[in-house]
């Protein structure tokens, strides 16, 4: 059973239809990428996903749950979420920012600090940056930091909402790859907004078109591999976009 999926979802924002029809089931503990064009529903359904937005019609189920009577509460420990620019509490160190989910659920200071250590290790974050507030660290330290935290719990489910779109090419590659090693060892089902088809390609397992709020293409990487061997990934992405619906 899928851990997060969504059947027959709709949305709108008064006259703007933002998801029209939506169903999809995301493969468990793998990443999922959704693209498509500006203004196509992406951030929509990511924050459906999390109970940030309600649907008009259809459902929405993660971990088991139907959403709509779910304690959102309970269910969003076990979702993180990152989201561009960090997101970090400015009035926190990195540290805290990292850790006040686990101080708010009371785990033992011990565990919190076990934990710390090895989403710093696996994030490349230097001990002593932990310190320091949002304002003293670089973009990609900021993201780095909202990665631990948003992994801080442990959560069963995870959602990155152009987590890297703030930072400059290279740091963008290194910290892409952090978050590789982070998938690779905690498997989580992580879904993944972004604009940057090279990102989206070289980091899913399972590609997901959006047009116009709806869902046009599913792939997984082995068969874009298969139909499009060898094609740069903003050409790959054109093609399946230019194809329309299946
Ligand atoms: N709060 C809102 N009120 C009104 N319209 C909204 C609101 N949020 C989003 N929309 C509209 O809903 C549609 C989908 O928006 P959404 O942010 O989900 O798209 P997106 O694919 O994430 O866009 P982008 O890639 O530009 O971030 C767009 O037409 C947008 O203008």
């Amino acid at each position: 059973m899928p851990q997060l999926s969504l059947s027959s979802v709709n949305k709108r924002y008064g006259d703007v239809t933002a998801l029209d029809d939506v169903s999809v089931d995301f493969p468990n503990a793998a990443l999922t990428a959704i693209v498509g064009r500006s203004g196509c529903g992406k951030s929509s359904l990511l924050k459906l996903c999390n109970g940030l937005l309600q649907p008009d019609s259809g459902c929405v189920y993660a971990l088991g749950e139907d959403l709509a009577q779910a304690d959102l509460t309970k269910v969003r420990r076990r979702i993180g979420y990152a989201v561009q620019g960090s997101g970090l509490f400015p009035h926190l160190t990195a540290r805290a920012n990292i850790i006040l989910m686990a101080e708010l659920e009371q785990w033992p200071a011990e565990d919190i600090q076990d934990r710390v250590s090895t989403l710093t290790t696996l994030a490349h974050v230097d001990p002593e940056l932990l310190e320091r507030y949002p304002h003293q660290l670089s973009g990609g330290q900021q993201q780095r930091i909202g990665l631990c935290r948003a992994m801080m719990l442990k959560p069963d489910i995870l959602l990155l909402d152009e987590p890297f779109a703030a930072i400059d090419p290279i740091t963008r590659t290194d910290v892409q790859h952090q978050l590789s090693v982070m998938l690779d060892a905690e498997p989580t089902t992580a879904v993944l907004v972004t604009h940057d088809s090279r990102e989206a390609l070289s980091l899913a397992q399972h590609l997901v078109v959006m047009d116009a709020g709806r869902i046009v293409k599913q792939r997984s990487r082995t068969q874009i591999e298969a139909q499009f061997p060898g094609q740069a990934p903003e050409a790959v992405l054109a093609q399946l976009l230019d194809a329309g619906s299946e």
